[in-house]
């Protein structure tokens, strides 16, 4: 494949695109105005791909749990599960800043725990910051990691690893818990961390965080107003089948086009069409 420019990448340095994506570009770019995308990414092809086209942060995501290890929940997933993933990306990629998600159990139990997973995943899996869920019950983790000199995206609204605790899958933040929010926001900010995802909340709600914080809002099912937008790249790409969430829009059927590609190989093979004489030594 041709290499192409990454353009929302050079705009982010506001030069050519000789180096990684850093934490300080993303603040540059609220500053500036610039909305920008940011994918999960698991495995090579995919994190060369992203790159390539542009998108200046992917995530390894500990929805690796259900979009690769096919548990139900993120619940599961280790950090032995989770780090070879996070150093295939980093290997297969030369501009996007790569965040490690930090899995649940890996960091509740206070500064020092945090501290010790976070390093883990600088050291063994070479990504350039972590990402954690938790607003002001996380601060205190929040600012022991940075406090190491590791960037830290944090992840308030809904938290997937504590919908036992949220009542499910659900938007958080209306009415009177906008509040909540909002308190949740200033406290990650306050911590240090150079952004924050706002997982289903609702888009008033994104829209205020996003119009107070001095650090960049990644939105999930939070509406347009984010300074960026995240999606599961196998959500993005409709490789998921079954229904998705409402916040996803699916700009591809690679479901659909890999579905049709077996079919093609499997008659093929049946009716002696593959291998021909051109693939044959
Ligand atoms: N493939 C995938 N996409 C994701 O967005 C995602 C994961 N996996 N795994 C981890 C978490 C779990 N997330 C989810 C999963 C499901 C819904 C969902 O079903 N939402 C419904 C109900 C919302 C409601 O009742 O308020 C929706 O219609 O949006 C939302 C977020 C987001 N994350
Ligand atoms: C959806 C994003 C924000 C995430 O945390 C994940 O993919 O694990
Ligand atoms: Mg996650």
């Amino acid at each position: 494949m041709v290499e192409s420019t990454p353009n929302e990448v050079i705009a982010l340095y506001g030069g050519p695109a000789t180096r990684r994506v850093r934490t300080r570009d993303l603040i540059a770019a609220k500053e500036r105005g610039e909305r920008w995308p940011m994918l999960t990414s698991y495995d090579q092809y995919t994190a060369a791909i992203f790159d390539q086209a542009g998108v200046p942060v992917l995530l390894v995501g500990d929805s690796a749990a259900n979009n690769v290890f096919g548990y139900e929940t993120t619940l599961p997933v280790t950090a032995d599960e989770l780090l070879p993933l996070v150093r295939a990306v980093v290997r297969a990629t030369r501009h996007a800043l790569i965040v490690g998600d930090l899995p649940f159990g890996s960091y509740e139990e206070g500064p020092t725990q945090a501290l010790r997973t976070a390093v883990r995943f600088m050291k063994e899996g070479g990504c350039h910051a972590v990402k954690l869920e938790g607003g002001r019950r996380c601060a205190a983790q929040i600012a022991a990691i940075v406090g190491a000199g590791i960037p830290v995206m944090a992840h308030i609204g809904f938290t997937p690893q504590s919908e036992h605790t949220l009542g499910g899958y659900r938007v958080q933040g209306r009415g009177d818990a906008a509040d909540e929010v909002l308190a949740d926001a200033r406290a990650v900010a306050e911590a240090g961390a150079f952004a924050v995802v706002l997982e289903m909340v609702p888009g008033e709600v994104a829209k205020q965080v996003t119009h107070e914080l001095p650090i960049p809002t990644v939105g999930i099912g939070a509406g347009p107003a984010t300074d960026a937008q995240v999606l599961v790249w196998q959500d993005m790409a409709g490789l998921r089948t079954g229904k998705a969430p409402r916040f996803v829009k699916r700009y591809a059927d690679l479901a659909g086009a890999l579905t049709d590609a077996t079919r093609q190989f499997a008659d093929e093979v049946r009716g002696g069409g593959f291998p021909a004489a051109e693939h044959t030594f």
